[in-house]
């Protein structure tokens, strides 16, 4: 008989963010992530200027997602920025609502700050119903991101039935016990990585990833096809 689909993913998707250095880039993408993000929003240590983001983009690796985050940037900031980066994905970090997010015709991400907040999954697809997934940060809403606080498990919405990324306070000594706990579609760190904002750390990347690929061996029986 055929065992029941299983909720917990075989893979825990990892996203980097906050990439400024061409080389960075190439190493995170050998260490196997899936996606890795490049930062545009104004209130950040890691903002990249656009005219920089043409060599970020060219150190890619093939079939590694490229990410373009915006913290109510206005419209033309975005559009520039997409035009420099050609990215596969974006992410909306302050208080776009769907119809902005989705007038890019790019497949977008929500970032929400659920420090001191709950809110039921429920009401986060009814308001971005268009989002590819969601990004749950430690952070206090309507902060930036990026600011190392952890995100309390009781805040992740239970009936989140859509791709979603633990973000918030992650490295490489906590990511481990973090996915066997909450066990999330994926993880997105930018701090726990780095030497400072935006120069990122080749050991702590490679750490990073090693332990998310032990915790996901953890406690993982793969379904049985037919
Ligand atoms: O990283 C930033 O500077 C940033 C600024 C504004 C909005 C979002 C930002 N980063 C996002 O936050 C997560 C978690 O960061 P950290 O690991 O706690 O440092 C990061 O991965 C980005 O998605």
């Amino acid at each position: 008989m055929n065992e029941p689909a299983r909720a917990v993913p075989l893979r825990t998707r990892i996203k980097f963010c906050g990439f400024t250095r061409p080389g960075d880039v190439r190493l995170a993408c050998e260490l196997g992530v899936d996606a890795v993000g490049v930062i545009f929003a104004a209130r950040s240590g890691r903002r990249v200027d656009p005219a920089l983001a043409p060599a970020l983009r060219a150190a890619l690796a093939p079939m590694v997602a490229l990410v373009a985050l915006f913290m109510d940037n206005p419209e033309a900031e975005v559009r520039a920025a997409i035009a420099q980066l050609q990215p596969t994905l974006l992410q909306f970090h302050g208080s776009e609502d769907d119809a902005f997010c989705r007038r890019f015709g790019l497949p977008y991400f929500k970032g929400l700050g659920l420090g001191g907040t709950a809110v039921d999954g429920a009401t986060l697809r009814a308001r971005w119903p268009h989002a590819a997934g969601f990004v749950l940060d430690g952070h206090a809403p309507g902060q930036p991101g990026g600011s190392g606080q952890r995100l309390d498990a009781a805040a992740i919405p239970a009936d989140l039935d859509w791709p979603w990324l633990l973000a918030g306070g992650l490295d490489p000594d906590n990511v481990g016990d973090a996915v066997r706990a909450v066990r999330p579609w994926g993880v997105d760190v930018a701090g726990g990585i780095e030497l400072a904002p935006g120069i990122k750390d080749g050991a702590r990347m490679r750490r990073f990833v090693e332990a998310v690929r032990a915790a996901d061996c953890d406690g993982q029986t793969m379904p049985r096809i037919g």
